[in-house]
């Protein structure tokens, strides 16, 4: 039996622009799970990164609930929020977002400063390994304008998840990336996924879709399939035949939505 660990009910998000209406979450009802890799996947404009924004306290939606491990999100005051942002949630973005003032090793180290109840050389511990196991120790010293783009982003990864958050929200997170780094930094997810950490990851790509073992399919406002697949086996990341099969079958599943 799959622990819940993010849900909604009845998510809706309408924006208003030039006095227009759009109304780009209607009534989602969605459960994600505890220890999952989910990736979300569905056409450019139909609202994927909003229902992340929403989903993880970004952004408040316009009615309806999103309930984290018992708590209505939605409806937190900022300080509560922010506090769970800090200490249960973790970001990483198409950009890598670095402060440009500090070295990547500051970058990972400042916000694991702000985990409660953690002292500040079990923070530096943490951080030296982190910093260790994305291979950056070699350029721990630089500042992101010294960095390459990959090495960035899997700094930016660093930090998303130096408080050890139960859940890493990602939006294009390999989209600014060549393949290299993109295998890298997917690599990477699978790695914290598989030590613990639930994963939501919205994607384009259907290569990196299939590193989760649930994609959902997002369009005309809500949840119009889901694929379950078996969990990513790292052992066979570099073997092109077992990455071509997973993707046929998320290729067949799309199609037969329409994609
Ligand atoms: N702050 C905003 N104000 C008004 N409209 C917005 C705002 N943010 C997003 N939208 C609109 O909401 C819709 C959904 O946008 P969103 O970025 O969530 O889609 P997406 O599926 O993530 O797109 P893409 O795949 O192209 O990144 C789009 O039509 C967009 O123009």
């Amino acid at each position: 039996m799959r622990e819940t660990i993010l849900s909604t009910r009845k998510l809706s998000k309408t924006y208003v622009a030039d006095g227009v209406q759009a109304h780009v979450l209607g009534s989602v009802d969605l459960e994600l799970y505890r220890g999952d890799f989910t990736s979300i996947m569905g056409p450019s404009g139909s609202g994927k990164s909003t229902l992340l924004y929403c989903l993880s306290g970004m952004d408040a939606p316009t009615s309806g609930e999103v309930i984290f491990e018992g708590e209505d999100i939605a409806r937190l005051g900022q300080g509560r929020l922010s506090e769970l942002r800090a200490q249960r949630f973790g970001f990483v973005f198409q950009a890598a977002n670095l402060v440009s003032n500090l070295t990547l090793y500051e970058n990972v180290a400042v916000p694991g400063y702000l985990k409660r109840g953690r002292s500040a050389s079990e923070t530096k511990r943490a951080t030296d390994e982190l910093v260790a196991r994305m291979g950056l120790a070699q350029v721990a010293s630089h500042l992101p304008s010294q960095a390459s783009g990959g090495q960035k982003q899997r700094c930016a990864v660093a930090r998303a998840v130096v408080n050890e958050p139960a859940i890493v929200f990602a939006d294009e997170p390999t989209g600014a990336l060549n393949r290299a780094n993109s295998l890298e930094v997917l690599d990477l997810l699978g790695e914290l996924n598989r030590n613990g950490i639930s994963i939501l990851m919205v994607t384009h790509d259907v290569r990196s879709a299939v590193r989760g073992n649930r994609v959902l399919y997002f369009e005309d406002g809500g949840i119009r399939g889901e694929l379950e697949l078996a969990p990513w086996d790292p052992a066979f990341s570099g073997d092109e035949a077992y990455v071509r099969e997973r993707e046929a079958m998320a290729n067949a599943w799309l199609a037969s939505l329409s994609w």
